[in-house]
């Protein structure tokens, strides 16, 4: 099975289209208003008019209030939310919609405990940790971290670029992977000859020849 690819912190609609040409299956918007990729409802609306059909939508939020998710969701057409947070569990649930747990590899965590409350996530997103960043820091963790058997399918994230995804592929095998400032000419500014490469490297990573 290819090796699925979300492109995160999309801000303008040219650049989630490059992400859709370049090949990625989902695009992710961040609704966290201290991002250098925060996006409004009406900037969110205006890139998913943008998009060809069959690429997902995912939605990031991170520890937002209920009543302001509840708010976003009834302006933007999301197929998933994220919650890239300290969200438990039933705060996840709430919404009754599909969703993807973000997950901090905090040096030494137990990331197989973490991940265990949120057994109907769609997916479990393990991204690095950084102190004050709660996301897209272009930083990589120890992937011997990640543990074999988790409950829902992995999504790698942090730090990946066109030069170590294929690596991370072949080693961890992950449903997809996540990337953000690694396809980046600046925060928020998606540059597609970088989206063009780190899809190349994808290809390379599913290869067995590779
Ligand atoms: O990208 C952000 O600015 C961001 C801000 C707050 C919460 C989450 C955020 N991004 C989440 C993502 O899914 C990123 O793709 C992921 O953290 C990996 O980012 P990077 O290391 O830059 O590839």
């Amino acid at each position: 099975m290819p090796t699925r690819v979300k492109i995160c912190g999309i801000t303008r609609p040219q650049d989630g289209l490059a992400a859709a040409a370049a090949g990625a299956h989902a695009i992710g918007l961040v609704f966290h208003p201290a991002s250098p990729r925060y996006v409004t409802a009406s900037q969110a609306r205006d890139i998913v008019a943008a998009l060809p059909p069959l690429v997902s939508v995912v939605g990031l939020f991170v520890d937002a209030a209920e009543g302001e998710i509840r708010d976003l969701l009834a302006q933007v057409p999301l197929d998933l939310i994220q919650f890239h947070g300290a969200e438990p569990a039933p705060d996840c649930r709430r919404f009754g919609r599909r969703y993807l747990k973000a997950l901090h590899a905090r040096p030494g965590a137990d990331l197989a405990a973490a991940a265990a409350p949120y057994d109907d996530a769609a997916g479990l997103l393990l991204d690095a940790f950084v102190s004050g960043v709660p996301g897209g820091s272009g930083q990589t963790f120890d992937w011997a971290a990640v543990p074999a058997g988790l409950p829902r399918p992995l999504l790698l994230a942090g730090g990946l670029d066109a030069g170590n995804v294929a690596m991370a592929i072949r080693r961890l095998r992950p449903w997809a992977v996540d990337v953000s400032s690694g396809v980046e000419s600046a925060p928020g500014v998606k540059d597609a000859q970088k989206m063009g490469m780190f899809m190349q490297a994808v290809r390379e990573g599913d290869s067995p020849h590779g």
